[in-house]
């Protein structure tokens, strides 16, 4: 999976601290994304010695990645609801546990499988916390509603970029078949307001702020983890 920066012990504390509130029986939200992978990997070693879960991928890649670590999977529509699911996230503040997602282009899968959890925990390394979430937020959009979008994140203060591929001439292409335009707000103020007027345009399928989600907040480090409830 693609790595974001921050030190990678510290998302391994993050992912393993998080991997360590499954127990067995529960159906848990696998997330996407270099913190959420070693949640995975730490559960895919908990469930080779004998714990008992069902995991829901929220992307081709976390979906890759729990096949290799021999976790048994389910899609979404065949559970009754998660128990718990473990992400990571773009930024984060604290107080509130708001956040915004989808530097890997999954925070529509994600956001289906938190909404879905009884608990959603999300996993950090310290570079990802902020005071107030200034990130550009990930917008997933139908191709035809592309400029239609990119007008509205305007009309709404924002600068619209639509997210080119790396490793290919072309936009990025979600797992969805679907386009990401990330939208600059600078510092947002008012994370529900946003959150609403963005799910409000036509053709948006998701966008990545995820506002009143978090449950628990992993920040790892060089010389532990601290958590935060809500
Ligand atoms: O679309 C991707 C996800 O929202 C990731 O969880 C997010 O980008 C954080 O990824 P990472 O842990 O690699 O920084």
């Amino acid at each position: 999976m693609k790595s974001t920066g921050g030190s990678s012990d510290a998302k391994r504390r993050a992912g393993e601290a998080a991997a360590e509130g499954v127990t067995d029986g529960m159906v848990v939200g696998l997330g996407t994304g270099s913190t959420a992978a070693h949640a995975i990997r730490a559960l895919g070693a908990a469930v080779d010695d004998g714990l008992d879960i069902v995991g829901v991928p929220t992307s081709f890649a976390s979906r890759e990645l729990a096949i290799e670590q021999g976790i048994p999977l389910a899609d979404l529509d065949e559970v009754d609801g998660l128990d718990i699911a473990i992400d990571g996230a773009d930024q984060i503040v604290l107080e509130s546990g708001n956040c915004i997602k989808g530097g890997g282009a999954a925070h529509a899968r994600e956001k289906l499988v938190a909404a879905a959890a009884e608990e959603f925990h999300v996993v950090v390394d310290p570079t990802k916390v902020a005071e107030q979430l200034d990130h550009t937020v990930a917008v997933e959009v139908l191709p035809a509603a592309r400029t239609g979008v990119e007008a509205a994140v305007e009309k709404l203060g924002g600068e619209p970029s639509l997210r080119r591929a790396a490793n290919k001439d072309g936009p990025v292409v979600t797992d969805n078949g679907n386009l990401v335009v990330d939208a600059d707000f600078g510092g947002v103020d008012d994370p529900a307001e946003l959150a609403a007027s963005l799910s409000a345009v036509p053709g948006v399928v998701e966008h990545g702020l995820f506002v009143s989600y978090a449950s628990a907040v992993y920040v790892g480090s060089e010389d532990g983890v601290s958590e935060t409830t809500y």
